[in-house]
């Protein structure tokens, strides 16, 4: 495939490492130097797009995408409160968008994973339930997308749980959040490539249950193995849908 990176940074550069070693090509880099600016033309030569950009940059992106009828991947998180929008302009458009918050094949199992035991936590309510996300220094949104997502799981199997919140560390006031609601406690320290660990604690115990990713190579290549799989496809799809761990 002839491939658009839109995003050339910590990770738009390790994707072109694995999808070269897939006998891909890169065809255009945004955000690598001078090449900011996104437009239809560029994308010319391109069969696929990929975005790992920013949350101000990526709707444009998939708007010209989807103008361009360019498929397009997109890694990009912090945007999620648009994602109906984007769903319904996917679909009017007859392209093809395939997003998601975390690409390694590690966190599809732990999302999966997650869900398994929040099932079984909904008939022990002994046990509240929080999610800790640490990342690197850089990370401009909060809390990361993985952790949203591993928040919806538990949201829909914790019939006491309904909806998330989120705090920085050192700013969560003491009984400042609800039963009802799942707390997202975001630490970011140094260049911590992305931590996820759900705790489920009682007056007598606790069991914690973690992800941690040692560098970016399972989520650039999972984006990779999301392009080749959204090829030839048409329509609005996630992650769960190219690992479909059920
Ligand atoms: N889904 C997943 O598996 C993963 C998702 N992510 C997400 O991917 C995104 C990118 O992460 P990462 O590579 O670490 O970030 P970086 O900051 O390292 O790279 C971002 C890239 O986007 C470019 N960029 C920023 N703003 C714009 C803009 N307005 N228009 C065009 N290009 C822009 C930057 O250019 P410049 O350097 O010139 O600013 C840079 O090339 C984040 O949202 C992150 O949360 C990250 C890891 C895994
Ligand atoms: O910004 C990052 O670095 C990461 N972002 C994604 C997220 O927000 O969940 C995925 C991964 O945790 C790294």
């Amino acid at each position: 495939m002839k491939i658009a990176l839109l995003g050339y940074g910590k990770m738009g550069q390790m994707i072109e490492k694995f999808a070269t070693q897939r006998g891909h090509s890169i065809v255009l880099k945004i955000g690598a130097g001078e090449v900011f600016e996104l437009d239809e033309t560029m994308l010319k030569d391109a069969d696929m797009a990929i975005d790992f950009s920013a949350p101000d940059a990526v709707l444009k992106h998939i708007d010209v995408c989807l103008n361009a009828n360019v498929p397009v991947v997109v890694g990009t998180t912090g945007w999620y409160s648009q994602l109906q929008e984007v769903k319904d302009k996917v679909m009017a458009s007859n392209n093809s968008l395939l997003y998601g918050s975390n690409f390694s094949v590690g966190v599809n199992l732990f999302f999966a994973a997650n869900k398994y035991l929040a099932k079984l936590m909904n008939n022990y309510p002994v046990y509240d339930v929080q999610i800790e996300e640490i990342h690197h220094t850089q990370k401009l949104d909060s809390p990361s997308g993985t952790a949203i997502t591993i928040a919806e799981g538990i949201i829909e199997e914790i019939e006491r749980k309904n909806e998330w919140v989120n705090h920085l560390e050192d700013e969560i006031p003491q009984n400042v959040v609800k039963p009802n609601e799942l707390l997202i406690q975001s630490l970011r320290i140094d260049e911590v490539p992305g931590t996820h660990t759900v705790i489920y604690s009682s007056e007598v115990d606790e069991i914690t249950f973690q992800h941690t990713a040692h560098n970016r190579a399972g989520f650039a290549l999972g984006a990779v193995v999301a392009a080749e799989w959204l090829e030839n496809k048409q329509g609005f799809y996630s992650v769960e849908d190219v690992f479909n761990f059920k």
